[in-house]
């Protein structure tokens, strides 16, 4: 995700619905998206279900993204990244440290942190080793409940002060994205934004790679 010589300066990173009913169903809509345009990471974020339905997921699903070069990561739990043989996990404040995620995982694996609306958590990850940051939420978000929100602001001084890539998160459309985009988001993550377009996920993929050309 982060070694690429040329990149755009934002990129789309998807994240799975947090249940996936029919795997199958969902396999070809990710198909379809990573099909429509430039995706540079797809983060499987299930939630309440037990690790054998993780593992079958990723078994399932990171094949595709990587027929289409695009990173697979798994959220909150290291060891099942590492299980998984995926590209790296998603850490939130409370899913362990980067210190430890990096000893399971190594160098070759990317290691995501939330950081929420704080500079400071982020200058900690950061420290800590991480490939990226992420911050939100920056929209209203049904997706998941959320008790910070993040501003433009922190994107563009953390985007001057390092090198290290920032995500923008929460509630994120279209229309949304080349203002994150050039406040210095790296990365736009996207949730029910394209599993939830009204024209399917292909369009949505579609709609967000013309907005952050734009
Ligand atoms: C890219 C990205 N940013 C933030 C989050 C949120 O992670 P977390 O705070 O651990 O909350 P859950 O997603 O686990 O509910 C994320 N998953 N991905
Ligand atoms: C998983 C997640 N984390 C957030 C944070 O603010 O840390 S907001 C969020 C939900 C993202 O989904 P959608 O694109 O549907 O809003
Ligand atoms: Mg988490």
């Amino acid at each position: 995700m982060s070694d690429d010589t040329f990149l755009p300066p934002c990129q789309l990173y998807l994240i799975t619905p947090p249940a996936i009913p029919d795997l199958e169903a969902f396999g070809k809509d990710l198909e379809a998206a990573l099909s429509a345009g430039p995706v540079a990471c797809v983060q499987l974020r299930l939630k309440d279900v037990d690790d054998a339905t993780i593992l079958d997921a990723a078994a399932h699903l990171m094949p595709i993204c990587h027929d289409h070069e695009v990173a697979f990561l798994i959220n909150d739990r290291a060891d099942l990244a590492l299980a998984a043989d995926a590209d790296g996990v998603h850490l939130g404040q409370g899913d362990g440290t980067v210190e430890s995620a990096r000893k399971m995982l190594g160098m070759d694996r990317e290691i995501g942190v939330t950081c929420h609306d704080s500079m400071h958590l982020a200058y900690e990850a950061g420290d800590a080793g991480a490939n990226y940051v992420a911050f939100g939420a920056f929209f209203d978000t049904d997706t998941k409940q959320t008790e910070h929100r993040a501003d433009l602001e922190l994107l563009t001084t953390w985007d001057e002060v390092t090198e290290i890539p920032c995500v923008a998160i929460g509630g994120i459309k279209p229309e949304h994205a080349k203002t994150l985009s050039d406040a210095g988001a790296h990365f736009i993550a996207v949730c029910s934004g394209v599993w939830g377009h009204p024209k399917g996920p292909a369009a949505a993929v579609k709609e967000y790679v013309a907005a952050l050309e734009g």
